[in-house]
């Protein structure tokens, strides 16, 4: 069994159908990365796996359809890091991140010892523990986005749904999240569900890619069979060389596409030379 099945989402956001019959599975201790152009779809379908927008279709979650399960049920089988959350600028990080504990805490109790432990071991992990009493109004983006997702991990749920995690973040840090997660998945069997750009970072950490266009999937399957270079040209438009790591995964880096010369018309200008480096040219 899945930890986490999508069968025929569909959404529609005013008026328009943004997904169409999008279907995934996720097994236990896999990472799926979701990939495509912008504007293809992709934060709509974890926001629609989520239950945060009106689907159609069906989400399984350990075998139990999502829309069955009450808020804490929910939250204590998934947990998901938005791309642009609004932050309540007045709450310290520690305060944000401890809200990933709610679904634990009785509904008229307090966090306990053992929430705080979870909660200041995560921040710990993601370099913010330094952080812990600044207010979120005080933070710079990447730290934002590091809040957001410790939040989530405080959440301590089987089922992590990531919307592009590391985009603000620093190479280092961006790292220092990617293996966190990984360490996170392999050590309690998470299961990692994520929206990514970059599509190195998801050749290098996902099992299977789902590559979606126009709101519908166009393939989904293990990171070399979908990471190729005649599909991703086809769906991005870009040029791309696609690469093997030194662990055999593929790495897809930008190439510059070669612009033909224009030629000289006859009769022209004698030829004066270039511009020299640094000047100024028009177009
Ligand atoms: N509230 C809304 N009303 C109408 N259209 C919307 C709304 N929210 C999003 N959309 C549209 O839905 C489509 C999918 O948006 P979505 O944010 O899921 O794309 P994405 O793949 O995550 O893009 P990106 O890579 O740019 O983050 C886009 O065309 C977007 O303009």
């Amino acid at each position: 069994m899945s930890a986490i099945e999508v069968s025929g989402l569909s959404v529609s956001l005013g008026g328009r159908t943004v997904l169409s019959d999008v279907g995934l599975s996720a097994r236990d201790g896999e990472w799926l990365a979701v990939i495509g152009p912008n504007g293809a779809g992709k934060s709509t379908l974890l926001r629609a796996m989520m239950g945060l927008l009106d689907a159609r279709g069906e989400v399984l979650v350990d075998g139990l359809p999502a829309r069955s399960l009450k808020p804490r049920q929910r939250a204590r089988l998934m947990a998901y890091a938005p791309q642009n959350p609004l932050l309540p600028p007045g709450l310290t990080v520690l305060e944000y991140a401890l809200l990933g504990r709610t679904p634990y805490i009785s509904y008229l109790g307090r966090d306990g010892r053992h929430d705080r432990e979870v909660t200041e071991s995560v921040l710990e992990r993601l370099d913010l523990a330094g952080l812990a009493r600044r207010p979120l109004a005080h933070l710079s983006g990447g730290e934002r986005q590091r809040v957001v997702l410790a939040r989530a991990l405080v959440q301590r749920a089987p089922v992590l749904l990531l919307d592009e995690p590391t985009t603000a973040l620093d190479l280092g840090h961006q790292q220092q999240v990617l293996e966190l997660v990984d360490r996170l998945r392999l050590a309690d069997g998470l299961t990692i569900v994520t929206t990514v750009h970059d599509l190195s970072v998801a050749g290098q950490y996902a099992d299977r890619v789902l590559l979606i266009a126009d709101g519908r999937a166009v393939a989904s399957g293990p990171v070399g069979r979908v990471l190729t270079e005649p599909l991703l040209a086809a769906t991005f438009g870009a040029h791309v060389r696609v690469a093997q790591g030194e662990d055999g995964r593929p790495l897809v880096n930008l190439v510059r596409p070669t612009v033909p010369v224009p030629s000289r018309p006859a009769g022209g200008p004698e030829e004066t030379g270039g511009p020299e480096e640094g000047d100024a040219c028009s177009p």
